[in-house]
């Protein structure tokens, strides 16, 4: 990706394709009073245009991605842990998946093979990843040995992190500051600053900070601030009365959590994030772990956040990188087909459950992937440790 030579806005003009066909299907009853007004930024009518049955098509989808991000439990491996509160594990499914998508651990020996003689940078989403998922999203806690074990990590290579939740408050979850961080699914980056990079770019902003570190801010998203604010306010208020709801704001995006509601719920809380939408024809929604996730239509992902990055770091065209993303949902397959499809590094996908992934290999839950970033890390303390008996034995 050539930031710097296109200087071209991310932000897309005309997202919604006009599909004029009419299926016919009716929609779910609302059950809650649409705002009479739409709202400051919002576009009232362009998506209703495109005919309510089409809506309705859309919508259920959203109900299917809805109840596919909620598989049915199976057999249970012993020693779950009550608290944590997705353990999916149905056994045979996921040693099918791991023929697919091997076990890092497993396959460590092969992975640094790879990593010899090249500068690993390694990406890390976080919830799912190095916090276990929980029903509180409030209450996503790093242990104190993910949180070493990640300040060693970034001790020897260069390390992101890339969230779908506001920088702040995944700054404030991880609490480290030898890292980079990109929230808002990398659309609110802080990152190195380099010159001639694509930090020239418009978006990009350029300051020092309080210990005379020049870094850069990111942020290709910035016109849609208050427009997220105003659809953050409609879908607080109206979600409030559909119990176990939270909608958290991100400031570049916003979370609808619906875990904690009651499945015959799921309706009525997808049905109101999409009519809201339909106000609103420059955002869109995503699919997390049950959590619908609205954000601008903008040509932004995670994916693309690490080539960013990577640029920053002066890491982008070298055949000598190895960078290696691990994630554990949807937005996270952006950066993994990045790597995949540039042939540059590879995804690991966190997961108990069979899943399609642009990952190459997979681990299961975060304690796995703190053993593979213990792993990472002793490597490169033996690395360093040969090559500085070799330095001195030539002496
Ligand atoms: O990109 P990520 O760092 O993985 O963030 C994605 C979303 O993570 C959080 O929600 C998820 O984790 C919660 C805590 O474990 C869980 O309760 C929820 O069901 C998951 O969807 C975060 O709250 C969201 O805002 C992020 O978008």
């Amino acid at each position: 990706m050539d930031l710097k030579s296109s200087h071209v806005s991310p932000v897309l003009t005309d997202p919604i394709p006009v599909n004029k066909s009419r299926l016919g299907i009716h929609s779910g009853l609302l059950t809650y009073s649409q705002p009479d007004s739409p709202g400051k930024y919002s576009r009232t009518g362009s998506r209703k245009s495109a005919g309510s049955s089409l809506d309705d098509v859309r919508f259920n989808g959203w109900l299917d991605a809805m109840k596919a991000s909620s598989p049915p439990r199976k057999k249970l491996l012993k020693g779950s842990n009550p608290q944590v509160a997705s353990i999916d594990y149905d056994i045979d499914d996921y040693l099918s998946f791991m023929v697919d998508y091997p076990s890092a651990l497993d396959s460590f020996e092969k992975i640094i093979d790879r990593a010899k003689s090249k500068k690993v940078a390694i990406f890390l989403d976080y919830d799912g990843t190095l916090s276990p998922i929980v029903d509180d999203p409030d209450c996503a806690f790093m242990s104190e040995a993910m949180r070493t074990t990640v300040r060693s990590v970034a001790r020897y290579f260069p390390t992101a992190i890339i969230s779908g939740r506001s920088r702040d408050m995944v700054f404030d979850l991880v609490k480290l500051t030898e890292l980079y961080y990109a929230g808002s699914h990398g659309m609110d980056i802080i990152g190195p600053f380099r010159q001639n990079s694509s930090n020239n770019h418009p978006n990009c902003v350029k300051f020092t900070e309080h210990q005379g570190k020049e870094i850069t801010l990111f942020q290709p998203a910035r016109e849609f601030l208050p427009m997220i604010h105003e659809v953050f306010t409609t879908l607080l208020e109206i979600t409030k009365d559909i119990k176990g709801a939270k909608v958290e704001n991100h400031k570049f995006c916003v979370s609808v959590h619906y875990r904690n509601v009651e499945e015959n719920n799921w309706t009525a809380i997808g049905q109101r994030v999409h009519d809201v939408l339909k106000n609103y024809p420059r955002l869109r929604s995503t699919h997390g772990r049950k959590v619908l996730e609205v954000r601008p239509v903008i040509d932004w992902d995670k994916g693309k956040a690490v080539e960013f990055l990577l640029e920053s770091l002066g890491l982008n065209d070298c055949d000598d990188v190895l960078p290696i993303y691990i994630g554990d949902d949807k937005t996270d397959e952006d950066a993994f087909k990045v790597l995949r499809e540039g042939n540059r590094g590879f995804g690991i996908l966190v997961s108990s459950m069979k899943k399609q992934s642009n990952a190459f290999y997979s681990l299961r839950d975060p304690t796995e992937v703190m053993k593979f970033l213990q792993l990472l890390v002793n490597w490169k303390r033996q690395e360093e440790r040969k090559h500085g008996e070799k330095y001195m034995s030539e002496l």
